[in-house]
């Protein structure tokens, strides 16, 4: 099991900020669980609705429920025209996740939630629509058309492939992508869920809970290390030349993007699992480079500083080896993590107190305003 590191010190590290009972990090199963169920069991045996609807609706679905969530689903995968128009004038040079964070926003405005009732029926809504998002958009300005985002795809995997390329993604490669969002769905309270939370605490809406967690994701310490890694090892031409890099990195002590974590301490139980299907990409499309420059990566990495591959280092490889652009990398996070997000934003309105904590103050003593001229 991947265990936990001792915890304290700055970054609010080790401190309890509250209750969930969503996941646990480090501490069972291969050492991440979802309601339970550990998530490399989940990955092998489900969809990524599946797991959606576990996290949000509280339970496994039967065959008939899952039925019904996914033609849902698939009825909530058109975008207003507005939000289109929105979309279409956001330049070609924007980051997608600033695109994701206002295609959000600007969704909670057309249809914005007027109860905390809708909440469920809200979350079913976005994780049907970010894919249409972020793809219209990127089409629109990357390929100049208009693409139609209501597709048959039985899967979010699927669709979002499918929109993103405009043709049906293989077997293979939605089977990857629903992994990817099963393993990137919950981790507790990490930096994004915890924006989400503390949003949700003052009784805001869910689209600027989900807002301000796009804009925590975002940075390279948290979801967009799959973005950095990527552009680090597409540098290396081979496994010799990245040992060298790292080498003169680490002399540097620069921080190694996809690597270390803030809870587990010898492992990320989600590496082991996204790594296996690296592998196989890298079989399937006869690459002989970045797999092995990766693999040889970790190996320096834990050779020289005991840091091991997060979540986020080996979806790069396979991200690429599906052909998906690198700055597409972390808006799949968000069509994935949406899940938890919301789930801890019912999880926080059920049980709710306003998250204020202190600070320790450590400016000026008392003193008084001087007058404009003495100043
Ligand atoms: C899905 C996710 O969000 S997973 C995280 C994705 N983020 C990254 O991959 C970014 C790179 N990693 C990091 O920056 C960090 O490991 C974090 C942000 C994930 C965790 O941060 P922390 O909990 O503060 O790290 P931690 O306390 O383990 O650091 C211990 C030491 O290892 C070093 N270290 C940790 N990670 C790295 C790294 N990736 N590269 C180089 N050195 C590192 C730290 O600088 C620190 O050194 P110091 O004691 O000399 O200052
Ligand atoms: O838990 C964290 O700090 C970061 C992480 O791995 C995640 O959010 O998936």
């Amino acid at each position: 099991m991947a265990g936990q590191k001792e915890l304290s010190g700055a970054g609010l590290r080790g401190q309890v900020a509250g209750k969930t009972a969503l996941s646990t990090v480090g501490k069972s199963g291969s050492g991440l669980t979802y309601r339970g169920y550990d998530v490399s069991e989940l990955a092998d045996k489900c969809i990524f609705e599946e797991v959606a609807y576990m996290l949000l609706y509280g339970n496994l679905p039967t065959q008939s429920e899952l039925d019904a969530y996914q033609t849902k689903l698939k009825g909530l995968r058109g975008l207003p025209q507005p939000l289109k128009e929105v979309l279409e004038r956001i330049p070609a040079e924007a980051h997608p996740m600033d695109v994701l964070r206002t295609g959000c926003s600007m969704l909670g405005n057309l249809e914005t939630e007027m109860s905390f009732d809708e909440e469920n029926d809200q979350a079913d809504r976005m994780l049907a629509a970010f894919p249409s998002i972020i793809n219209y958009w990127y089409r629109f300005t990357h390929d100049n058309v208009r693409i139609e985002t209501e597709t048959d795809d039985e899967t979010i995997g699927g669709h979002f492939l499918h929109l993103l390329k405009g043709e049906k993604p293989n077997e293979l490669h939605t089977k990857v992508m629903n992994v990817s969002l099963i393993l990137y769905a919950e981790h507790e309270f990490n930096a994004s869920t915890f924006t989400a939370r503390v949003c949700a605490s003052t009784l805001s809406d869910i689209h600027s809970c989900i807002t301000g967690a796009i804009g925590s994701l975002r940075g390279h310490l948290h979801g967009g290390a799959n973005e950095a890694a990527m552009d680090m090892i597409e540098g290396f031409s081979s496994p010799d030349e990245a040992e060298k890099e790292m080498m003169a990195m680490l002399a540097r002590k620069d921080k190694i993007m996809g690597f270390g974590h803030a809870i587990y301490s010898e492992s990320d139980p989600r590496n082991i699992v996204i790594k296996g299907w690296a592998e196989k990409l890298a079989a399937d499309v006869g690459d002989d480079v970045l797999y092995p420059v990766s693999v040889r990566c970790e190996e320096v990495m834990w050779r020289e500083k005991k840091l091991f591959c997060n979540a986020d280092f080996f979806h790069a490889s396979a991200y690429h080896f599906m052909g998906i652009p690198t700055k597409l990398f972390t808006p799949i996070f968000v069509c994935s993590r949406l899940t938890g997000w919301a789930a801890h934003v019912f999880e926080q309105r059920a049980n709710n107190r306003i998250i204020r904590p202190s600070a320790e103050y450590t400016g000026e003593e008392l003193r008084s305003v001087p007058e404009i001229s003495a100043r």
